[in-house]
């Protein structure tokens, strides 16, 4: 069995593969220190762990210290790379690339073949971030934008209106006071942008939505959006066979 493990900017998420199937998958919000949050994840034996983090080079050590111990396996990382199985990384310098994405483009690239059809890959986290892929297997670029959350705060903190503390729904038009139209402007910011990045996929592109805000956005996108939740540790998973 292989630990596979995704540390974002807001949450640590984890599953157990056996073979293609991925089990008792979850995750959990850390508080800027990820590593005190992976000493929560179960602890059943495991052959391999693979692991992908956003959280910056000063957390990386700590990361790998802490699962090596409860572990007693030394944590493989992931890396964005120029190319991967036909599918080529699109940025000039494909390193600075999200690790995340580009295992979600992994994921979403396998899934896509043999059919040779364009993909739109959205994650929708701390950020928001959409992906194209060309037919061909050419990443064609994507964008980083706030997430819905993100949006949110950076708003309330930038104005100084008087909110009040109420759990406002997300809507499916305009919102008709001061929290419901800072949530409806986040909501539409967000659906906006990965409309016009499927776009630029073409009509007939594969759409998939993943990230924790991914349930919220798949509601307001059109029907033909597939919602993965554990994309990025399926291209995990699919690194770690290639390995
Ligand atoms: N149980 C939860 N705890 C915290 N955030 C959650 C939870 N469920 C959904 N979310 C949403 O998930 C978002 C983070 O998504 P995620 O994909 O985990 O982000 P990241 O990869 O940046 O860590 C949060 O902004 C929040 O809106
Ligand atoms: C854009 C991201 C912050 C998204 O992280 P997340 O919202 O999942 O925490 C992450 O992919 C990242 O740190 N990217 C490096 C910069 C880039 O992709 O160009
Ligand atoms: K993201």
């Amino acid at each position: 069995m292989k630990l596979l493990i995704d540390i974002g900017n807001s949450r640590v998420k984890w599953a157990f593969a056996t073979g293609n199937v991925l089990v008792d998958a979850d995750a959990l919000a850390h508080d800027g220190r990820p590593a005190l949050t992976l000493e929560r994840i179960p602890a059943h034996p495991v052959q391999a762990i693979w692991l992908t983090h956003v959280t910056g080079a000063a957390h990386e050590a700590a990361i790998v210290d802490i699962l090596r111990t409860r572990y007693g396996v030394q944590p493989q990382l992931a890396r964005a790379a120029p190319h991967w199985c036909g599918l080529h990384n699109g940025y000039r310098e494909p390193e600075r690339l999200g690790v995340d994405r580009w295992l979600a483009m992994m994921a979403a690239w396998r899934e896509a073949q043999p059919g040779a059809q364009a993909s739109c890959v959205v994650d929708a986290g701390t950020a928001l971030t959409a992906d194209v892929i060309a037919g061909d297997g050419r990443h064609l670029g994507g964008f980083i934008a706030a997430g819905l959350q993100t949006q949110q705060r950076a708003v309330l903190g930038a104005t100084r209106f008087a909110t009040r503390e109420t759990e406002t729904p997300f809507l499916s038009g305009l919102g008709i006071d001061t929290e419901s139209c800072v949530r409806q402007g986040a909501l539409l910011a967000c659906l906006g942008a990965i409309e016009r990045a499927a776009r630029q996929a073409g009509a007939s592109a594969r759409c998939v939505i993943t990230g924790g805000d991914a349930p919220i956005l798949l509601a307001h996108l059109p029907a033909h959006w597939k919602h993965d939740p554990n994309l990025v540790l399926h291209g995990l998973r699919a690194l770690s066979e290639a390995s």
